[in-house]
Order: structure tokens, then C-alpha cells, then sequence
């Protein structure tokens, strides 16, 4: 089954659908429509239909989807399976409160190592996390086998931290800093940028009200 070209819009809400399916299955639902998936997850049926589409026949006209099926199917999607390992790199205010967060909602991700220049808080444990400084950076990086970083250094720094990066084995970077970094093609970023976000979220709101248009919409 083809799922390496699905739009990033759909690959966004994939961790939203699995996510409520999960909700559907604790309380006992065995099948679903896209109408009420629909209701229950803000995305209009017509996208969740077009969503699932891009993988098959995964329901029946007029019957629905079977839940326990869909839970199956995305779990393997999203590697629920798989433990990954994360590293976060930058332990200031940012990085402090995502290492209280990690992720402890998902079951298959969690940040395993962090990385600071700050002899205060390296050496340390924080939120169950080691803190390591960068010296140690690449040696912990290919002894734990993280394929993805979580960049949240100043930005003046963040491309030096880049680069070094590059020199692991590294393939995916989550960028909070503004800098919209250089890397080679093989490695993948997702830029996080909750100003901009919040100013979608104002235009949004100042040229359409609260109706938004689900393909427009924030969550995608
Ligand atoms: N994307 C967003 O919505 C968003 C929101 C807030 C902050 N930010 C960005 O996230 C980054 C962090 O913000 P913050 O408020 O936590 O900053 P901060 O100054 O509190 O933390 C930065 C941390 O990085 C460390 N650091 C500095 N140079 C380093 C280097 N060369 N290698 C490793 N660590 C280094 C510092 O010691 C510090 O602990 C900034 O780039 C900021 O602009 C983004």
C-alpha cells in the first residue's frame, strides 16, 4: 500500500484520527461513520473520506468503518509499535517545558537524551532526561540511535547546532528556533512557530469569523 506520497495535510491528522479511535474502542464502539468522526474530531467528512482514501478501501459505503480496523491499520502507519527515541537539544524555557511535557500522551515517542552548553544544568537529570553537554552530543546521538532532534537553542547558534548534527545520524529535526536552518536533502524539518500560528489564527478570525474552512483550518 502506497502511503509515501499522502499530502501533509492528511499525514498531520493521522495522530488525530488514531487518537480518538482509540477513545471509540476504550468505550466499546466497534464501528464508526465519517459523519461522526467527523463531528468528533473538527475535520469535515469529505476530507476523512479523501484522508482514508489514500489508503485503500479502508470502509464500506453506508456501513461505516470498523474501529478496531482503523486502529490497526494506523498503528502501523504512525509506528505506534516503535518506541522512537528523541533528542531535544537546548534546555532553556522552551526546552525545559517540553521535557515536563514528554510526550507522555503517546506511547510511542519520548525525549531520551538532552543536550545543553549550560555547565549549570548539564550533568544533571531533569524530568527523568539526562542532560549532556554538546561535547557528548554526537557520541549520544549514535549510541542511542536518535533519528530526530528537537532544536530549540537560540536561533543565532541554531545552524552551528545544525551542522553538527548533520555529522550523526540524524534524519529529522523539529525547529522551534526562527532560523529556518540549512540542511541536506535527506534530512527532513518541521518548523514549529507558534507566532505564526497565532496570526493565522487572527486572520482567520478577522476575514471569516469561526467558520473556517477545513482545509484552512489551524489543525491541519
Ligand atoms: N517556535 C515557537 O513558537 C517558539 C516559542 C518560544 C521560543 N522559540 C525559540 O526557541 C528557542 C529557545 O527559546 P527559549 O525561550 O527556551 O530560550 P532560552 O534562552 O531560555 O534557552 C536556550 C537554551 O539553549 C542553550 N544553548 C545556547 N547555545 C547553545 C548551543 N550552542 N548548544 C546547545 N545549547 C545551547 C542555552 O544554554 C539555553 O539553555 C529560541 O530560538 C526561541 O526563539 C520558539
Amino acid at each position: 500500500m502506497a502511503t509515501d506520497n499522502i499530502p501533509n495535510a492528511t499525514a498531520k491528522r493521522l495522530p488525530i484520527y488514531y487518537r480518538y479511535l482509540n477513545i471509540l474502542a476504550d468505550s466499546g464502539k466497534k464501528r464508526v461513520s465519517s459523519t461522526e468522526l467527523a463531528e468528533a474530531v473538527k475535520v469535515d467528512s469529505a476530507t476523512i473520506r479523501r484522508d482514508f482514501s489514500y489508503f485503500g478501501a479502508l470502509g464500506k459505503r453506508g456501513y461505516g468503518y470498523e474501529v478496531e480496523i482503523l486502529i490497526n491499520f494506523f498503528k502501523k502507519i504512525l509506528n505506534q509499535d516503535k518506541l522512537t527515541n528523541v533528542a531535544l537539544i537546548g534546555v532553556g524555557n522552551l526546552g525545559h517545558a517540553l521535557l515536563n511535557f514528554n510526550f507522555h500522551k503517546a506511547n510511542n515517542v519520548r525525549i531520551s537524551a538532552a543536550f545543553d552548553i549550560n555547565e549549570e544544568i548539564t550533568g544533571t537529570i531533569q524530568s527523568g532526561v539526562p542532560i549532556y553537554p554538546m561535547a557528548d552530543m554526537k557520541e549520544q546521538l549514535t549510541i542511542q540511535q536518535i533519528e530526530i532532534v528537537i532544536l530549540t537553542v537560540p536561533s543565532p547558534v541554531a545552524q552551528k547546532v545544525t551542522d553538527e548534527i548533520m555529522e550523526t545520524g540524524v534524519k529529522g529535526i523539529l525547529n522551534f528556533t526562527p532560523l529556518r536552518i540549512s540542511v541536506p536533502d535527506t534530512v527532513r524539518v518541521q518548523n514549529v512557530d507558534l507566532t505564526n500560528e497565532l496570526q493565522t489564527l487572527i486572520y482567520f478570525l478577522d476575514h471569516f469569523g469561526t467558520k473556517d474552512d477545513e482545509e484552512d483550518s489551524l489543525d491541519v
